[in-house]
């Protein structure tokens, strides 16, 4: 790798904090981080998490991955707080003769599963003590209570939890520590998992499985060498197969607009690019076909700041996810499994939409209905 290069296509996953945005350096990303929003240059790739690995092995392959890891332990390092499609990344720059760096950090955890890696697979390492960034505290409010507590009651006894992210899913675990037994098979889990730990809500029995980590200090500090914690990579912890086969698989996630077919945008903001898929398509579907399983869209049922209905007829942004079992919204639960198309859309508009909006929902299905097909 002798020459130089002017100009590089950079794929990152999610950022927290703003990248570089320099001439010659292009962001590709399938989910965009709050530090890549509004940057002109980016490129978008929908996909879901399940299948990034996929896109890092065939159109997106790395020349070079930078890892961020702890300091090395009996020669091996450790991907810490994340680990999701870096093996991945790792596999695909090797085999196309590419370059894997490291940062070596006495900040990162040392986190057990896929994210441990032997130390002669870093071609060059840096040592640098860098404090691991932390989520800002968001209060909820009481419709974002309101909200987990309607969802919370969804969760039985000895149920495997999926939390999206978002206000809801934080909401939820909130709710959730008088239950028991609870198992956590997720892609991400912060600050919320320890506190249902310390409440005595989950099985001490069963691995804490995700894939990466995001929270506090405190948080970091539990699962450093943590035999309970398993980080695995996004091929295992997303693949909807293996969700199924968990028992009462719950997956718990948020959404900016649901329509009266139940179908939920997640990802867009007047037609542009907010998130992205994520794994909610992924845990959408692994938890309808899990043993007991259920898929959950819990969403505040107003949109206060531009002043409208998240309940609509039918999606003007693209769809994330569709099929669920429950819709959610502080003023109630829709449940939809076995419902028809006129039944779903009526629960949807008398349990989840603001009394403001079900007038002009309710035309709506009536004009559809009486529109003859063909
Ligand atoms: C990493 C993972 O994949 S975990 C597995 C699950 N993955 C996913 O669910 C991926 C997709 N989901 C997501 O990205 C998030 O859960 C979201 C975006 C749906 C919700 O996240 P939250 O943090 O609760 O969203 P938040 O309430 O801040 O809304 C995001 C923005 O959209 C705006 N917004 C929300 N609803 C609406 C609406 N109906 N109309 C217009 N704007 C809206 C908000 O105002 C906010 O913008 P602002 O910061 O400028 O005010």
């Amino acid at each position: 790798m002798d020459e130089v290069v002017e100009s590089y296509r950079l794929f990152v996953l999610n950022p927290q904090v703003g990248l570089p945005v320099r001439a010659g350096v292009s962001p590709v990303t399938p989910f965009v981080g709050p530090g890549m929003r509004g940057v002109a240059t980016l490129e978008y790739v929908p996909c879901r998490l399940s299948l990034v690995p996929r896109l890092l092995a065939g159109p997106c392959r790395p020349d070079v991955v930078v890892l961020h890891t702890s300091p090395p332990v009996n020669g091996r390092v450790s991907l810490g707080t994340e680990v999701n499609i870096l093996p991945a990344a790792v596999e695909a720059a090797r085999a196309g003769g590419g370059l894997v760096i490291a940062q070596l950090n006495p900040a990162m955890p040392y986190t057990f599963g896929d994210g441990e890696l032997a130390l002669d697979i870093v071609d060059l390492a840096v040592e640098a003590h860098q404090p691991l960034p932390n989520p800002a505290v968001r209060a909820g409010d009481e419709v974002v209570r309101a909200i987990g507590e309607r969802v919370a009651a969804l969760v039985a006894d000895g149920a495997t939890l999926q939390l999206g992210i978002g206000g809801v899913p934080n909401a939820t675990l909130a709710a959730l520590t008088g239950r028991r037994g609870l198992r956590v098979w997720t892609e991400t889990f912060s600050d919320g998992v320890l506190a249902l730990d310390r409440a005595g809500a989950l099985d001490t029995g069963a691995d804490l499985v995700t894939s990466f980590l995001f929270g506090s200090a405190e948080l970091y500090g539990w699962v450093d060498r943590n035999p309970r914690v398993r980080l695995l990579r996004t091929e295992t912890v997303n693949d909807p197969g293996v969700i199924a086969r968990q028992p009462a698989m719950t997956s718990i996630n948020t959404a900016l607009q649901v329509d009266l077919h139940a179908q939920v945008n997640a990802s867009h903001v007047r037609g542009r690019v907010w998130s992205g898929f994520g794994g909610q398509p992924d845990f959408v579907a692994g938890a309808l076909h899990a043993p007991g399983g259920h898929a959950v869209i819990a969403l505040p049922s107003w949109h206060a700041k531009s002043d409208t209905s998240t309940v609509v007829a039918a999606l003007d942004e693209p769809t994330t996810s569709f099929q669920h079992s429950y819709v959610v919204s502080e003023h109630g639960t829709a449940a939809l499994w076995g419902r028809s198309v006129q039944g779903q859309a009526r629960d949807i508009i008398a349990h989840v939409a603001d009394p403001r909006a079900r007038d002009g929902l309710t035309r709506h299905v009536e004009a559809t209905a009486a529109t003859p097909s063909g």
